[in-house]
């Protein structure tokens, strides 16, 4: 396909009072593409794709879909969505439901297709109240693929699913892919990620701190470390030339240093520098982004920025 992205976040921020839920987020997507958003709880996950699919308004930057406003493609049927926290109408049966989905669309899926395609065929009759966990993620996937959709944006699409359940949901979003859809979905699940995704984005405390293969991130978090010193007034310029180092920020004062190899840089960096004051170590965003996937109940008990 052309070079045109499909999805477009330029310089997205929200804030919600204190908290700063999305700090400045830039995403391209080509059409076609699976790519995972990966992220510890209150990574920022959900409010990105809710100003993608423009349901929040950012604060400031913007969202394209397509190439022109958000809610312009998502009105005009182009996108199908799996967000978290939708309830279903409980006394409605599945049938009910399929049939409203299908009536919003101007070009929506024969009905049938739908109901065989979210593996809902023998429940129409049923009453939303009486269904599994996972049978009502299917009904929600119904609603996301009514339309027919060129881009899928799913968020924890398989949250509460068994395993075979999610075996056969990937089957299933996997078959709509290779017919050239977009697949946008974030999840938890390191191996859903893998598996599934081409391409996966890591977001932690409202930043992008990794975007590429799955391989290639699990790589860059094993030796991602930061280094940081106090500048006493001293010029940061020429460090992001220092062996080792990746990228170079000025915070408070501090030259903070993105490493792939903090030993070589610690050295250079003090033979270049001669003295360093108040130099720390640190486990870098993405590493600890990867330790809360991993081991969740360990990253809770690191210390988080302010
Ligand atoms: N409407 C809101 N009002 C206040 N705070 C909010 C609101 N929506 C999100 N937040 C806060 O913004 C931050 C990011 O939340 P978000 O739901 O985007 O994260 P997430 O990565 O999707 O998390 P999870 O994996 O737990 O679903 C969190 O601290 C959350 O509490």
């Amino acid at each position: 396909m052309g070079s045109e992205a499909v999805v477009r976040l330029t310089g997205v921020s929200k804030r919600f009072g204190r908290v700063e839920a999305v700090a400045g987020i830039d995403l391209a997507v080509s059409q076609g593409e699976r790519v995972a958003i990966l992220g510890p709880n209150g990574a920022g996950k959900s409010t990105a794709i809710s100003i993608l699919l423009g349901l929040t308004r950012p604060d400031s930057g913007a969202a394209a879909l397509y190439g022109v406003p958000a809610s312009e493609t998502v009105r005009a049927g182009r996108v199908g969505a799996m967000l978290q926290g939708v309830q279903l109408p409980w006394y409605a049966t599945v049938g009910e439901l399929i049939a409203l989905a299908r009536s919003v669309y101007p070009r929506s899926l024969p009905a049938s297709e739908l109901l065989r395609t979210a593996g809902l065929d023998r429940l129409t009759r049923r009453r939303i109240e009486k269904l599994s966990g996972g049978e009502a993620q299917r009904v929600k996937f119904a609603f996301a693929l009514a339309g027919d959709p060129d881009l899928l944006v799913l968020d924890e699409p398989t949250a509460g699913l068994d395993v075979s359940a999610r075996v056969s949901f990937w089957d299933t979003v996997g078959r709509l892919a290779a017919a050239g859809r977009t697949v946008i979905f974030a999840t938890h699940y390191l191996a859903e990620a893998e598996d599934f995704a081409d391409r996966v984005v890591v977001i932690a405390r409202g930043r992008v701190v990794a975007d590429g293969t799955s391989s290639e991130i699990r790589r860059a978090a094993a030796t991602e470390r930061r280094v940081s010193f106090r500048l006493d007034g001293a010029s940061a310029a020429g460090l992001d030339r220092l062996p080792g180092v990746r990228t170079v920020a000025v915070r408070a004062g501090r030259a903070v240093l993105t490493c792939d190899d903090a030993d070589a840089a610690v050295s250079a960096l003090v033979q270049a520098r001669g003295q360093v004051t108040d130099l720390e170590v640190t486990v870098g965003g993405l590493t600890e982004a990867y330790l809360a996937l991993a081991h969740p109940a360990e990253a809770a008990d690191e210390e988080r920025e302010p």
